[in-house]
């Protein structure tokens, strides 16, 4: 059973995660990510939806046009865990 984040990790995450912002009344991080086409979305989402499925960890996500909101956080624990932080950081070099 995957166990939710302790203080220490979730002190570091603004380090680890920068641009990913806390959820209102949800234990869970977002970012929005901008392209410059729908193509360049639909590629990164491509990239992160086969990371997810390798990882069996996915995203709450939603685009529109060149525009992709995720949000992360874990089902089986109901808040944020090192799956979050490890996909997280998978899509962050698809990104970049
Ligand atoms: C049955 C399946 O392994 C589980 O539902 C996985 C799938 N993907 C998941 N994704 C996320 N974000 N959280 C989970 O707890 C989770 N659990």
């Amino acid at each position: 059973m995957v166990e939710k984040l302790g203080p220490k990790e979730r002190a570091d995450l603004p380090a680890v995660l920068p641009g990913w912002a806390p959820v209102e009344g949800r234990d869970a991080l977002k970012k929005t990510f901008q392209f410059k086409s729908f193509n360049q979305a639909w590629g990164f989402m491509n990239r992160v939806a086969l990371a997810a499925e390798k990882l069996n960890h996915h995203p709450e996500w939603f685009n529109v046009y060149n525009r992709v909101e995720i949000t992360l956080t874990t089902h089986d624990c109901d808040g944020l865990s090192e799956l979050d932080v490890k996909l997280a950081k998978r899509i962050e070099s698809y990104a970049a």
